[in-house]
């Protein structure tokens, strides 16, 4: 494959148009053909360690690894793992065995390439937002780190997700996507949310973010998107409508509104017509969204889920090149 435009030491964030567009255009060729580089990673190992449940991203990363001659090892760490230790200088006399340092130096010697994920706890802001869990793996394993997601982002969900919003427009405009907060009974991390916004203004497209008040994101991933209150206003001639709960930021980890209106039905869609919608999943079917739409056809939730499969190969690849 042809060379790399931009070099990328670690995969936690959206960098440029750029690259984003390099990535996409690579997943799609994988997309197109999945054992295009089967010799690519030949003799090398990729770690997937979860601090935190997942189906598609732990499954997704492993084929993406495998499709490209590499081999996976995946540590459930929260179950399988000692118990770790965060704190620097912490005096070890309770429940925790090992420090980040010692578990992510050893990690990063058996391994050419880190995935990890490591959620928010919800309840302290500063260290979430800082993301102080999953810098720890990258501060002491030495290694490239890709990003299962984070206390603030999903970046593999994101590159997959705009994969699918490139496969699903050809209008010579650029799309009306709305990321509209949809109910949950659970305090939910931002990171899908954040991560979303950040890229989908990032790949230039036209942003609208609806929710109730008191839910409005972290300012820096949603500067360049219209912030607008009213769900049916938000969602008038949207082209892909991305449904998604987050708790509040402001006040932090907290639910605040539960008004079952919010979630997206078919009727919520009248004035766009051709909406196409979309979640990363897990969903909450009629919660969250309802059956009727994701069993429909406007729904790319299976599209999504996929696509996180040739996002991760595209990622892998481009770090595989680097080392
Ligand atoms: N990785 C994709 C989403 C993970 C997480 N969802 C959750 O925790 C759902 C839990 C529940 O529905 O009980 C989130 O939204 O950030
Ligand atoms: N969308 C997503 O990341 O799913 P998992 O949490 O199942 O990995």
């Amino acid at each position: 494959m042809a060379n790399i435009i931009q070099p990328l030491q670690h995969f936690t964030k959206f960098e440029s148009l750029n690259l984003g567009n390099e990535l996409i255009e690579k997943a799609l060729l994988y997309k197109s053909n999945p054992a295009l580089d089967k010799a690519k990673g030949a003799g090398k190992r990729i770690g997937c360690i979860f601090l935190n449940p997942s189906l598609r991203t732990r499954i997704s990363t492993q084929l993406a690894a495998m499709n490209l001659g590499m081999e996976p090892i995946v540590l459930n760490m929260d179950k399988e793992g000692w118990a770790l230790e965060m704190q620097d200088g912490a005096v070890m006399n309770r429940g925790t065995v090992e420090h980040i340092k010692d578990a992510a130096a050893v990690l990063g010697s058996y391994f050419d390439i880190l995935a990890i994920r490591a959620f928010p706890s919800l309840t302290n802001k500063e260290e979430d937002t800082s993301d102080f869990v999953f810098s720890q793996f990258v501060k002491y394993s030495g290694v490239p780190v890709v990003s299962l997601e984070s206390a603030t982002r999903h970046p593999l969900q994101s590159l997959a997700d705009q994969i699918t919003i490139r496969e699903n427009w050809s209008g010579k405009k650029k799309p009306k996507v709305v990321l509209t907060w949809g109910p949950h009974i659970k305090s939910i991390p931002h990171a899908v949310a954040n991560s979303f916004a950040e890229w989908t203004i990032g790949m230039d497209h036209e942003l609208t973010i609806t929710h109730p008040a008191g839910y409005e994101l972290d300012e820096q991933f949603t500067n360049g998107a219209t912030i607008e209150y009213n769900q049916s206003k938000a969602l008038e001639d949207a082209d892909f409508v991305y449904v998604k709960n987050w708790s509040s930021f402001n006040d932090y980890g907290k639910i605040i509104c539960t008004d079952a209106s919010w979630m997206l039905t078919d009727k919520h869609l009248q004035h766009a017509e051709n909406a196409k919608v979309m979640h990363c999943l897990p969903v909450r079917r009629n919660l969250e969204l309802s059956d009727e739409i994701l069993d429909g056809k406007r729904s790319l939730v299976q599209m999504q889920a996929k696509n996180r499969i040739f996002a991760a190969q595209a990622v892998i690849s481009h770090l595989l090149e680097q080392l």
